[in-house]
């Protein structure tokens, strides 16, 4: 049963993918009334439960407003109707279509002969206390026009709780995109599989609270779809926490830890430096060396006694001018580099020579911005080790214009973005999505907006680094080991923020979270 969970969790599907694994049910002669009927007593349940029929003692009855669409997603909202009559809410429903699906048209007619009303204005449901959002599913194929759009904006301006059937109608069950207009659900009940749009980040503003309702959907359906498709999946805590190099065996020493290189900061940006540093010192790293211009030596020092601190001589700015390694130290010497935060872009050089190394590379902020001016991202493709890019958005746009618009479709812009490099790609968000060359992704289901705050993607970029030098030895595929830091990492911010509220998260504070999340 766990299995059943833990491999329901991580599944993502598009509308088609979910197409197909239906059909497959429907084929092997499952009633499409009797899935409807199921899914359906499935979600009344749990409306029960957030929602009950009466919530304040001899104040009267829950009343529920049924947005009823033509399809089946309308056909699940009428079930729920009825149940929720025989369960005592007062039950008003709303359907504006001339023309219904035959199993939805049978339950409307079921459900007035209950004595339920019926309006096809919306005026009709101004006083109902939530509303139940059977609009559209899967099945939306174009911009929803009026009526229907300005039904949609009305109900929105009630900010009365409203839950959404399978997705809020009016988004894009891949690419969360909003359709003409949408729902702003409180709670979205997703059915059966997790749908793509709902990790995509402009979504999220329509979604609410997000909770998946497995209806038994049998396994073999879901791989028999599934199979050759690039797949898509959802970062989950077993995932994450297969990967870390936990526990360490018995005997070993701290280069069989794995050694990292950070090079980072400069006389403008010296606090990104410290931070990249402290992700790397909460990832166990064995060895940490941190190069950095000359003038910050002393400060990193203080800061990380552990970590070998190598000064570098500076350009007239105060960034590293190039690296200037230990004796009979080279760029072999280390497991992995990770390379960018608070460089500024006169630290061209030093993306120019850690690009040729034949080491696990993570490139970040102002190496991206290096690799933008420099225009050699298809020199990326020819490195013998691994490459991984951990843009945001804008980072993302200045890289990759001519490849793909994040703000379309975030998992599509990975996927080019990837494929393009030879790069595991990793595009930060609210969820941030992780691909690899051949186009397989992960997304991180679970964040919080305290993460959006300077210093805190270089905490990030030290945490990877100091995750990836230490895998260096072990079979662990590298978009895995991006995945596993990008969880811990928001695992971090979340825990952090129950703590302390979204706005007690500075980087420092984050770095100092992240031990707390894998010790719990
Ligand atoms: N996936 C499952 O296993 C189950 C899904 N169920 C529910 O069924 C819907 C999908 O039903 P479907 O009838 O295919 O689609 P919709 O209800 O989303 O609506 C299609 C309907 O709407 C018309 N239409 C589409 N776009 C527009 C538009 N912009 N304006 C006006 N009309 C539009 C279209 O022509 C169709 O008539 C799924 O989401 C679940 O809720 C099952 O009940 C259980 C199993
Ligand atoms: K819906």
């Amino acid at each position: 049963m766990q299995d059943r969970q833990e491999y329901i969790s991580q599944v993502v599907v598009t509308a088609e993918q979910m197409r197909d694994i239906e059909g497959r049910i429907f084929a092997a002669k499952m009633p499409v009334a009797a899935l409807m009927e199921k899914v359906a007593g499935l979600i009344f349940r749990r409306i029960q439960v957030i929602i009950p029929p009466y919530p304040i003692p001899d104040q009267g009855k829950s009343r529920v407003g049924i947005l009823v669409g033509p399809g089946h997603n309308g056909g699940d909202a009428l079930v729920v109707a009825r149940e929720l009559h025989f369960r005592g809410y007062e039950v008003r429903i709303y359907s504006a279509f001339s023309k219904l699906k035959e199993l939805t048209s049978q339950h409307l007619h079921y459900a007035q002969s209950l004595g339920i009303p019926c309006y096809q204005e919306l005026t009709q449901l101004s006083d109902c206390d939530f509303f139940i959002d059977g609009l559209f599913g899967l099945g939306l194929e174009k911009a929803i026009a009026n009526p229907i759009a300005s039904t949609i904006n009305q109900i929105n301006n009630w900010h009365k709780p409203i839950i959404s059937i399978d997705l809020p109608s009016g988004l894009h069950t891949d690419t969360g995109e909003v359709l003409g207009t949408a729902i702003r659900a409180t709670y979205t009940f997703c059915l059966g599989l997790w749908k793509l749009g709902f990790l995509q980040d402009q979504a999220l503003d329509y979604i609410g609270k997000a909770e998946l309702i497995d209806f038994d959907i049998p396994l073999a359906d879901v791989q028999a779809v599934l199979q050759d498709a690039p797949q898509i999946k959802r970062i989950t805590k077993a995932t994450a926490l297969s990967t870390l190099p936990l526990p360490r065996p018995p005997v070993t020493h701290k280069y069989k830890e794995g050694h990292l290189l950070l090079i980072c900061g400069s006389r403008r940006y010296a606090g990104g430096a410290i931070l990249t540093a402290l992700g790397a010192r909460a990832s166990g790293v064995g060895m940490l060396s941190i190069a950095v211009p000359e003038s910050l030596k002393q400060l990193l020092v203080s800061h990380l006694p552990e970590a070998l601190i190598i000064g570098c001589p500076e350009t007239e700015t105060g960034a590293i001018a190039h690296l200037q390694l230990p004796e009979k130290t080279d760029l072999s010497s280390f497991n992995a580099i990770a390379c960018g935060p608070g460089l500024t872009k006169d630290a061209t050089s030093i993306v120019e020579q850690v690009i040729t190394s034949d080491r696990s590379l993570v490139l970040d902020a102002d190496g991206l911005n290096i690799l933008a001016q420099l225009g050699t991202i298809p020199t990326l493709k020819k490195r013998q080790a691994a490459t991984v890019l951990t843009p945001h958005t804008g980072e993302f746009q200045r890289l990759f214009h001519d490849i793909a618009d994040p703000k379309e479709d975030r998992v599509k812009a990975v996927q080019s973005a990837a494929m393009q490099t030879g790069a595991v790609v990793l595009l930060k968000g609210a969820r941030t999505a992780i691909s690899n060359p051949q186009g397989f992704v992960w997304i991180n289901p679970e964040s919080t907006p305290a993460l959006a705050r300077g210093g805190s993607g270089d905490v990030l970029t030290g945490l990877l680094g100091g995750l990836l030098a230490q895998a260096a030895t072990k079979q662990i595929a590298v978009e895995d080991i991006v995945a596993t830091a990008a969880w811990w990492h928001s695992q971090a911010g979340i825990l952090a923020a129950q703590e302390r509220t979204e706005l007690g998260v500075d980087a420092l504070t984050l770095t100092q979270y992240l031990m707390k999340v894998v010790s719990n």
